[in-house]
């Protein structure tokens, strides 16, 4: 059902009658407007899913044309609003009119805030619902299973990923931390013609240096202290299906020449053996880090990055996928009341709003564990931002302090830029108009 913070506007020249209005409905958060300038005004600031209109309005208050062209302007501008036109006594015509311009419904004068009431819950339940089937029409254009997206960036790395499954490229997946590599390394597999073969992940940084070796490539018995049995290790474990190779810019120098032979003559030596094993792997590996940067101060070989980068695609951050941060809270929640055996409804308005504000530097993973934690903890029927443990910015004053909102901006053009040109330095340089020198500052200046 509809949120107590969901937005009604009511759009009425009588003060009585907006008065009374305003109480009636508790459970939606009521904008007024007297006028169509006004009520304009009110749908570019709040974009309230829910209006009801009187057509009666100034100058024209005994008629109805500017109550229709403030109908016309409304839904102009904002399509899916569902708007309930409240029409003199038995004025059938006009609300016949009406609805055929595309209001939702009708209502006569006098006032019954009951069955108004009606009227304003079922039109919000249907905007709900027509929402939600909005994003799913949306999802279902992403053309790979389990990755749930709706940003034309986050889109085009799926179908990058759907072209070169069906080859044998080396593919580097770079984005920040929980952006879903992973996820779209075990999708790139279930694609590609080895899908029914084993999905070997390694993770570079969990593994101590010292084991790191033997994980990878294994050891014959009595190779060190410890080795009482032969062990292969996971490149032999994946043969014939696909290694993912997580945090390589972790790697150690040393294991990196050992991997890099691996990857230009496909055979491996345990750990104490001599013999050569021919391994048939595809390989993906994924890293958060710079790798170039890194290849400058000595610590990754350019020779493993150019093997292990054929096909190199980057992950956009979260903050920068349009749409995605309510995509994906919805999917959770439902997702999380199955698993908790809750029933949470959504979220409240200051929700999504802390939602949006939110930089989510964990990203993906970020998300989902917040709203994990969200709905275990909820007490009431939707989820607030106390819930999510994130700041309530409705609370907030507006931020004038100059430097900070500069700041901000500066970030997310530079962001934007870098997204948008694939993470190329020089080609986001040349889209605002800096230096590179000064791309490479504001990339320092922003951690990004
Ligand atoms: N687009 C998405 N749709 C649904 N779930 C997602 C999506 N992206 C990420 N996730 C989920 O978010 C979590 C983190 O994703 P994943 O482990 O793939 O990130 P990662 O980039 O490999 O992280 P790290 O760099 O820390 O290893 C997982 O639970 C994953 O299922």
């Amino acid at each position: 059902m509809a949120a107590e913070t969901t937005k009604l506007l009511v759009v009425e020249d009588d003060p009585g009658i907006r008065n009374q209005l305003r109480w009636c409905f508790e459970r939606y958060q009521v904008l007024l407007a007297g006028d169509r300038t006004s009520a304009l005004e009110q749908v570019r600031r709040h974009r309230p899913p829910l209006i009801t209109l009187d057509l009666g309005l100034p100058p024209d208050a005994d008629a109805t044309s500017e109550g229709f062209a403030t109908l016309d302007e409304i839904l102009a501008l904002a399509p899916d609003t569902k708007v309930v036109v409240v029409t003199g006594n038995n004025d059938r015509e006009n609300a016949v009119r009406a609805v055929g311009r595309g209001a939702y419904d009708f209502y006569y004068k006098p006032i019954d805030p009951v069955l108004l009431g009606t009227i304003i819950n079922r039109a919000a339940r249907v905007h709900e619902l027509e929402q939600a089937n909005r994003q799913l029409m949306r999802l279902k254009d992403s053309p790979l299973d389990g990755v749930l997206t709706a940003s034309p960036q986050m889109l085009d790395v799926c179908r990058t990923i759907e072209k070169v499954a069906p080859s044998t490229a080396t593919v580097l997946l770079k984005g920040e931390t929980g952006t879903g590599k992973e996820l779209l390394a075990r999708s790139l597999h279930r694609q590609s013609p080895r899908s029914a073969e084993p999905f070997i992940a390694v993770n570079c940084a969990a593994i101590p240096e010292n084991l790191l070796e033997s994980e990878l490539f294994g050891h014959e018995r009595g190779a060190f202290t410890g080795a009482v049995r032969q062990t292969p290790g996971k490149i032999e474990y994946a043969n014939k299906g696909t290694l993912f190779l997580d945090e390589i810019g972790d790697l150690p120098l040393s294991l990196q020449a050992k991997l890099l032979r691996f990857l230009q003559e496909r055979t491996i030596e345990r750990v104490g053996g001599r013999r050569e094993i021919t391994v048939d792997v595809r390989v993906i590996c994924a890293t958060h880090q710079d790798l170039e940067a890194k290849i400058e101060r000595g610590e990754f070989r350019s020779d493993l990055y150019y093997r292990i980068s054929e096909i190199s695609v980057r992950i956009p951050p979260l903050s920068m996928r349009q749409g995605d941060v309510l995509l994906l809270a919805r999917f959770f929640i439902e997702h999380f009341n199955d698993e908790h055996g809750r029933n949470l409804k959504g979220f409240t308005s200051e929700a999504i709003a802390a939602m949006e504000a939110h930089p989510w530097p964990g990203n993906v993973r970020e998300l989902r564990n917040r709203i994990k934690r969200a709905v275990i903890m909820a007490e009431g029927r939707q989820i607030t931002p106390k819930d999510l443990e994130l700041s309530d910015e409705s609370l907030k004053e507006p931020n004038f302090n100059l430097r900070e909102v500069r700041d901000r901006a500066e970030r997310e053009a530079a962001l934007r830029a870098l997204s948008r040109t694939n993470g190329n330095v020089a080609r986001a340089a040349e889209l605002l108009g800096v230096s590179r020198p000064t791309m490479y500052d504001l990339m320092r200046k922003y951690n990004l």
